[in-house]
């Protein structure tokens, strides 16, 4: 792993000796766009190599951002930032000869076949003349597209486009890889093979970074995430340490009637005594009520909405999700057709 830097202040505070460098260490990151905006606002974070790290967040938050000054893309207004071990500001070289970009829209070139398009990737990353061919091999191999090597781009669905797309992002093997939304828009089946795709090569080792906006996605995958809104971290931890920090269970109520009954019902349950500490949002189909008491009282609250003359058509007590847990932090719930997130009122 490259290292460099000898007035390095993170380095040293990792003694330079006994710990490997981290993949990713940032401390105090700002980036205010020309404009003034101020997209990101002191984020700190370290990812160790090997994980597979999600950055989530709002539309807005400043995932891509953040993403693009790791790949160099932009230059940080403040702070420091180092990406296997050279920084970003004096050695954004090194950090793009030892990194992976699969950004949002895919890169392929429908012209080509995929052992073209990975072919030519290798060219551009500067693959020896004489590995190419085994590492074009391999590479296809890994993503499963060696039976339509020979079928141009064009043909392919969308998450044959997306698989080639996350071979080229690999052919000079590097050790971190950043996944800017890898599955949107894909239907579940490819979005499957593709995780599939994502755990072998970190099985492999390499570093993950990935954004999303599909909450399972992060949990099945990652094994440490950070939530970022308004440009600052405001949670992190593994999937189940977050899902802890919610609390309680989930309470969800389907409701007969519109908005009108879900208002009435949302009120009722916040008023309920036995569920001081819940929260409670209002959903397509009724309300949910997380709590420490949802399994202990649900039963009572089903009693009170009865007597309130609202009729409700289900429940179900379930654990927490991290959709859960992103509504409880940052009042957004994500919206996994990839509109704009909607608001939420979240009462606590
Ligand atoms: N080139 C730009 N100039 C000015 N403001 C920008 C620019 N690009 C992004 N922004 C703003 O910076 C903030 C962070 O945007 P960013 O794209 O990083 O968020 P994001 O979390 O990746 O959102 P999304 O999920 O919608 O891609 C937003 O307020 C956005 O409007």
């Amino acid at each position: 792993m490259p290292s460099s830097g000898s007035d390095d202040a993170i380095e040293s505070r990792h003694d330079g000796r006994t710990s490997p460098p981290a993949a990713i260490e940032v401390e105090g990151l700002e980036l205010v766009y020309a404009d003034g905006t101020a997209a990101v606002q002191g984020v700190d974070m370290t990812v160790p190599e090997g994980e597979f790290f999600g950055f989530l967040g709002p539309n807005g938050a400043g995932k891509t951002t953040t993403i693009k000054v790791f790949a160099t893309l932009l230059s940080p207004t403040s702070g420091r930032v180092r990406v296997n071990g050279f920084d970003v500001r004096t050695e954004p070289q090194s950090v793009r000869e030892t990194i992976g970009y699969m950004a949002q829209e895919t890169s392929v070139d429908p012209e080509l076949t995929a052992e073209e398009n990975v072919r030519f990737a290798c060219e551009a990353y500067g693959v020896p003349r004489g590995e190419r061919s085994e590492r074009v091999d391999e590479l296809l191999d890994l993503v499963d597209l060696v039976d339509v090597a020979d079928k141009r781009a064009e043909e392919f669905s969308g998450g044959m486009k997306k698989r080639l797309d996350a071979a080229t992002a690999l052919v000079h093997r590097p050790p971190l890889v950043f996944l800017d939304e890898p599955t949107t828009g894909l239907d579940p089946k490819a979005r499957n093979r593709l995780w599939d795709y994502f755990r072998r090569i970190n099985g492999r080792g390499t570093t993950i970074f990935l954004t999303t906006q599909y909450l399972e996605e992060a949990d099945q995958l990652c094994d440490r995430l950070a939530v970022i809104s308004g440009g600052e971290i405001v949670a992190e931890g593994s999937p189940a340490e977050l899902k802890r920090r919610v609390g309680g269970e989930v309470l969800d109520v389907e409701l007969e009637g519109g908005p009108a009954s879900r208002e009435r019902a949302a009120t009722i349950a916040r008023a309920f005594d036995a569920f001081s500490d819940a929260a409670v949002t209002e959903t397509d189909e009724g309300i949910s009520v997380t709590a420490e008491s949802a399994r202990q009282y649900g039963t009572d609250l089903l009693v009170a909405l009865r007597d309130a003359e609202l009729i409700v058509t289900g429940f179900n007590i379930r654990a927490p999700t991290l959709d859960d847990v992103f509504l409880a932090i940052t009042g957004e719930a994500v919206d996994s057709d990839g509109n704009d997130a909607a608001r939420t009122e979240v009462s606590r």
